[in-house]
């Protein structure tokens, strides 16, 4: 079926698909709505379209003010006139992944019920794939009349987006940016999103994930989730550096604090606290179980027998891999993997560490060594594309 006919402008920035997507599971999902932001102008050439993939718990908002949160888009520091991703001179695409919870199809929007009414997916939501969110991305990209992305880039599971592209659509990708990621997600980190996952359904206000019916939300679950998370998304020395051993008086009352001494806290558990908290304010915990399983099914060398040079083969894409010294989560041995792979394929690929003791979340925060890297490489690339 022809897509850009069956597409519908739900709103400013937010279509819907009547044909829908296959998904890799097999299901049909139909509606699908996809919801993004751009900034700056499609050249007449079509040829300056840039594709920006979210991590796990981002979204849409890159490069302007959150509408939930009220903070500064994720990238802004990176996606603007005069910066690396120069918004006066690239038209900039930031899609919210399928699954997610800020406009995209996923557990939270509405189905159709046998009886006629409507409601939630929920833990009905089908399984999706990295390959899926793509898919759904590809039916925006052609929608907007794009044919070929000079750029996709994107950190963590932005970045695994980045490499299905360039392995699906090979000839519609001219340059690749994978940050802080990994071809395939390791045992470790299956390991941690299931600890999150088991955080989630402990809670009492899970209710088997249909926690509207009950006027609630599995707060507690998925704060805890986040608290653990997050902590693989920052460094010992991050930590150290931030938090030290020091202390803070603690909330009273309520058993919030049994055993503490002198009614203290340390600054890190406060800390982590205000994380969990502030973050099931924006996100919903059946998108976090959905997103955070298609991430652990993410495996480019799985029908290739392993074999991680094999989905690029033939490709003429030019890649920018990029890995932060202090990176636990997605470490540099992960991307060196990646890098000799392609190495073997394709005739353009870089690949940087860059010296940082932030973590896995140095892709988020002031690095200014990231910013050179992306300029001088998104740079060159457009200098081989003749972009103008
Ligand atoms: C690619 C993507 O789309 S990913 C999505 C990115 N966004 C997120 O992940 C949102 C969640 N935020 C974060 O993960 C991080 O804040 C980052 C990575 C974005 C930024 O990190 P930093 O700038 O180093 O901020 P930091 O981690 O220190 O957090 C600052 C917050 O902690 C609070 N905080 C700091 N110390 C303490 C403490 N001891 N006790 C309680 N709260 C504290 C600050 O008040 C601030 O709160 P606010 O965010 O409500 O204003
Ligand atoms: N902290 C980021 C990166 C995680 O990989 C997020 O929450 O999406």
């Amino acid at each position: 079926m022809d897509q850009t006919v069956s597409a519908s402008c739900l709103s400013h920035q937010h279509v819907a698909f009547a044909g829908g997507l296959t998904l890799e599971c097999g299901f049909h999902l139909a509606p699908v709505e996809v919801a993004y932001r751009t900034y700056g102008t499609l050249s007449p050439r079509n040829d300056n379209a840039i594709l920006i993939c979210h991590a796990l718990t981002g979204d849409q908002y890159v490069a302007e003010t959150h509408p939930l949160t009220g903070k500064p888009g994720w990238w802004s520091r990176l996606v603007g006139p005069g910066l690396p991703i120069e918004t006066d001179r690239f038209f900039v695409i930031c899609i919210n992944v399928l699954g997610g919870c800020m406009g995209s199809t996923g557990p939270r929007s509405l189905r159709e019920c046998p009886d006629g009414g409507r409601e939630p997916w929920g833990t009905d939501f089908p399984p999706i794939t990295i390959r899926d969110m793509v898919q759904a991305q590809k039916l925006l990209i052609d929608h907007l009349g794009i044919t070929k992305l000079f750029a996709v880039l994107g950190g963590s599971m932005g970045g695994m987006q980045v490499l299905q592209w360039a392995a699906t659509f090979p000839e519609m990708v001219f340059a690749a940016i994978p940050i802080a990621t990994s071809p395939f997600h390791s045992a470790q980190n299956i390991a941690f999103n299931e600890v999150s996952r088991q955080a989630i359904f402990a809670d009492p206000q899970w209710h088997g994930g249909r926690y509207w019916e009950h006027d609630a939300i599995p707060a507690r679950g998925l704060a805890v989730a986040r608290m653990m998370a997050h902590i693989t998304y920052l460094s010992e020395e991050a930590l150290n550096r931030k938090f030290g051993r020091r202390v803070r008086k603690a909330p009273q009352g309520n058993g919030a604090n049994p055993g503490s001494l002198f009614g203290e806290m340390f600054e890190v558990e406060s800390y982590l606290r205000h994380q969990g908290s502030t973050f099931v304010r924006r996100f919903d915990a059946n998108s976090y179980l959905t997103i955070t399983r298609a991430m652990d099914y993410f495996d480019l060398g799985a029908d290739y027998e392993g074999d991680l040079s094999r989905p690029f083969r033939g490709t003429r894409t030019r890649f920018c891999i990029i890995s932060f010294s202090s990176d636990w989560l997605f470490p540099t041995s992960q991307a060196r993997l990646l890098a000799r792979a392609l190495n073997r394929v394709a005739a353009n690929v870089s690949f940087v560490e860059i010296e940082s003791d932030k973590g896995h979340d140095a892709f988020l925060l002031d690095e200014p060594d990231l910013d050179r890297t992306i300029r001088g490489f998104v740079a060159g690339a457009a200098e081989h594309a003749r972009i103008a």
